[in-house]
């Protein structure tokens, strides 16, 4: 498969990558330290596009092709990981939309989304449903008016301050996963209550939350009009944001990549900069190669995503080897840094630390795999 960044990709790259560097890069280390929400450069994102980047340009984004995409996320996360996952976070919100609503709730919800003015979260997973989420326990049950859902979501980026939710509940339990449907439900109906944010050990900008539903729903709400819908779009929807996950992954692992370049070049033992040892030198080759190899099958997945196939499989193995590098690379440039990297003054400690979540949200590594597995034995 031919892997192509057209001159628009790459103008648009470089385009995100000047105005992370000037806005959203200098409050990366405040957001961590002070666990406040990234959800502040929503207005700064929303200016520039970023928030319907997903989208096409008849729903009122941008249309930019899933290549550019992913060179946007990465820059994106290179500047703040936190940033990254409450834009990737909105995007399974709207992406839940695009693929799974009706026309008519493509009209009534996405520009918003895309302009900024409306923010989404993403609610699928509870505390007992997981890398399975068939086994949901959230109900819809149908009233006279449309439907009323009771359950608990956990881990929901964006949830308080979201506008919108897109929750995927059962409404009909002895279905398996043909009984899950998905709703549109706004974040200030009554009976929607979040919880404090989740206290993590990195992404701490990009704040969880629970939400315990006890809510009704309108009938118009039913994301596609049609039960039973919910599962394919979930999982249509999580092809999508895996590989956005691939992007932050290279965009965080390609900062600590240059931090320790900058670090091997300027750290002098012995009045030698650290650069001329062989060992480091091939470290630093190592921590290229997977990063460069992680890209290719990142972008090779956002080529596919591009061409409208099914892309499960280049999506799975994007997200399981991107975010098992990028542990790899982040972890070595902290060691390349030495005592200074393990300090709070530079990034590399917040670089390791949220990347951690990579190998677990939006499917553990374990789960990319079984994917992987299940591919190539069915064929
Ligand atoms: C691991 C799983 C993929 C396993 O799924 P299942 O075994 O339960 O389901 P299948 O039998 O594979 O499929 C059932 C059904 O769905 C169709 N399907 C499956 N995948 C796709 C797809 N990618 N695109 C389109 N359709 C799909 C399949 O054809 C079947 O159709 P029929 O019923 O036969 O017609 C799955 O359980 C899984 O992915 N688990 C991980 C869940 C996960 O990633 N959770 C994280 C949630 S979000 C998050 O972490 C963060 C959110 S945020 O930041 O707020």
């Amino acid at each position: 498969m031919n892997i192509t960044i057209t001159e628009d990709d790459r103008m648009l790259a470089d385009a995100m990558q000047r105005f992370c560097r000037e806005v959203i890069a200098p409050a990366a280390a405040d957001i961590d330290e002070g666990s406040h929400s990234a959800v502040r450069h929503r207005a700064a994102l929303s200016d520039i596009g970023i928030m319907g980047m997903n989208l096409p340009e008849h729903c009122g984004g941008t249309g930019v092709s899933a290549v550019a995409l992913y060179l946007a996320v990465e820059q994106l996360a290179a500047a703040c990981g936190s940033t990254a996952s409450m834009v990737t976070a909105h995007f399974l919100a709207t992406d839940s939309i695009l693929h799974g609503g009706t026309e008519a709730q493509r009209r009534r919800w996405l520009p918003g989304a895309a302009s900024g003015e409306l923010l989404g979260a993403f609610a699928l997973t509870e505390p007992n449903a997981g890398s399975n989420p068939a086994a949901m326990r959230t109900l819809a049950e149908k009233t006279g008016s449309g439907y009323r859902l009771r359950g608990v979501k956990h881990f929901i980026s964006n949830a308080a301050e979201a506008d919108f939710l897109v929750v995927y509940a059962k409404t009909d339990k002895s279905a398996g996963h043909r009984g899950i449907s998905a709703f549109i439900v706004d974040r200030h109906a009554a009976g929607v209550a979040v919880s404090a944010p989740e206290r993590t050990m990195g992404l701490r900008g990009g704040h969880v939350f629970e939400v315990a539903l006890d809510c009704e729903v309108p009938a118009d709400r039913l994301l596609g009009g049609e039960e039973g819908r919910g599962f394919r779009t979930a999982m249509q929807v999580l092809d999508n944001g895996r590989v956005e996950i691939a992007a932050s992954c290279t965009g965080i692992a390609g900062a600590a990549l240059e931090a320790a370049l900058h670090w091997a070049r300027t750290r002098e033992v012995n009045d030698h900069p650290i650069a001329e040892f062989q060992g480091l030198q091939w470290m630093l080759a190592d921590m290229a190669t997977e990063l460069e190899a992680a890209r290719m099958f990142g972008l090779r997945a956002a080529t596919r995503r591009e061409q409208g196939e099914r892309f499960s499989q280049e999506s799975a193995m994007a997200k399981l080897y991107a975010s098992e590098a990028a542990g790899r690379i982040a972890d070595r440039a902290l060691q390349i840094h030495g005592g200074y990297g393990y300090t709070r003054e530079m990034p590399l400690e917040r670089y390791v630390r949220d990347l951690r979540i990579m190998r677990i949200y939006e499917g553990s590594s374990e789960v990319q795999r079984n994917i992987i597995a299940r591919t190539l034995l069915n064929h």
